[in-house]
């Protein structure tokens, strides 16, 4: 049964229980470039008491370079060292789990972020944004030439998917022996400032369907992206709590790791996901329904 937080108390038992705050982005500190409002108080809040915070984010679209940037833009203080995104575990995944071969490639199913932490990692890659990719035209099969240094397929939320794009990894995923089907994340949906979008998950989704074979997810919930935390940051998982808008990524990344989760409600989930007959089996230690909240804890006389 989840705890429903509401009081400037609730929040400061929260900020006295944990000392490390992880943080889901999309939904819970923003939607599109809009921030939560109160947000930009509660992580000065947090600065000021000394909490250890990370960001880790399933958006693949963006670099950690790139989230720092956005993240100066809207002005939210947050050092590129905080921040962890899926492009970069998926990047880290390859590099030096799978320890990809220097000679071997990846097919790029995504965009220029996801591109960027591949580059950092040194793992050489085609597609992505390659013009010849992002094409409307037809893919005209006899026209294509199959590489046979790519060993794996790596798939993100790609806002220019096409045909081509998904024919090209079709055809890396069935002829090339053993290669790889990987994807940054599942997400079905992101919350934007004007509305909700089809996410990573729906991009790849029909991959899935036409080789009806899962791929490797390295983004939430899956453990490779605390892992790239864990290799770069100390915490006590006992003293760390995962602050996040979706149920099945965020909440059950945070208890895969051991953590304590809060599930604030700007972003996909509702309070109806949460209560009721149809309640999902995912249930989150504390409930809030905006990180903004928090901020009331300095407003108390
Ligand atoms: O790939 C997607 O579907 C979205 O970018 C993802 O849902 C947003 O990631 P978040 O910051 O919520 O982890």
């Amino acid at each position: 049964m989840s705890v429903y937080l509401s009081s400037s108390e609730d929040y400061e038992a929260l900020l006295d229980q944990y000392d490390t705050w992880l943080f889901d982005c999309d939904g819970v500190l923003w939607r599109g470039d809009q921030v939560v409002d109160g947000v930009v108080q509660v992580l000065h809040i947090l600065r000021k008491r000394g909490k250890k915070m990370i960001f880790v984010t399933n958006n693949a679209t963006k670099s950690r370079k790139d989230y720092k940037k956005k993240f100066d833009q809207v002005g939210l203080e947050v050092h590129v060292d905080e921040i962890y995104g899926s492009a970069y575990a998926a990047a880290v995944y390859i590099s030096s789990v799978i320890k990809l071969p220097k000679e071997k490639k990846v097919y790029v199913i995504g965009q220029a972020g996801l591109e960027e932490e591949l580059r950092d990692e040194g793992v050489s890659f085609l597609g992505g944004t390659d013009p010849a990719d992002n094409t409307l035209e037809s893919f005209k099969l006899e026209n294509f030439t199959l590489d046979p240094d790519v060993a794996a397929v790596v798939c993100g939320l790609d806002t220019r998917i096409n045909y081509t794009k998904l024919s090209k990894a079709f055809q890396y995923l069935t002829r090339n022996p053993g290669c790889l089907f990987i994807a940054t994340n599942e997400d079905s949906t992101y919350p934007t400032s004007h509305g909700t979008l089809p996410g990573a998950g729906a991009v790849w989704a029909p991959l899935r369907f036409a080789l009806d074979r899962d791929p490797i997810v390295t983004g939430k919930p899956m453990k490779t992206m605390l892992d790239c935390v864990k290799a770069k940051v100390n915490f006590d998982p006992h003293k760390t709590i995962m602050v996040g808008d979706r149920l099945n990524t965020d909440i059950l990344f945070g208890q895969n790791g051991g953590l304590a989760t809060l599930l604030v409600l700007t972003g996909v989930t509702t309070k109806e996901d949460i209560t009721g007959p149809s309640a999902s089996t995912i249930v989150p230690k504390f409930v809030t329904s905006s990180l903004g909240d928090l901020r009331s804890v300095e407003k108390a006389p």
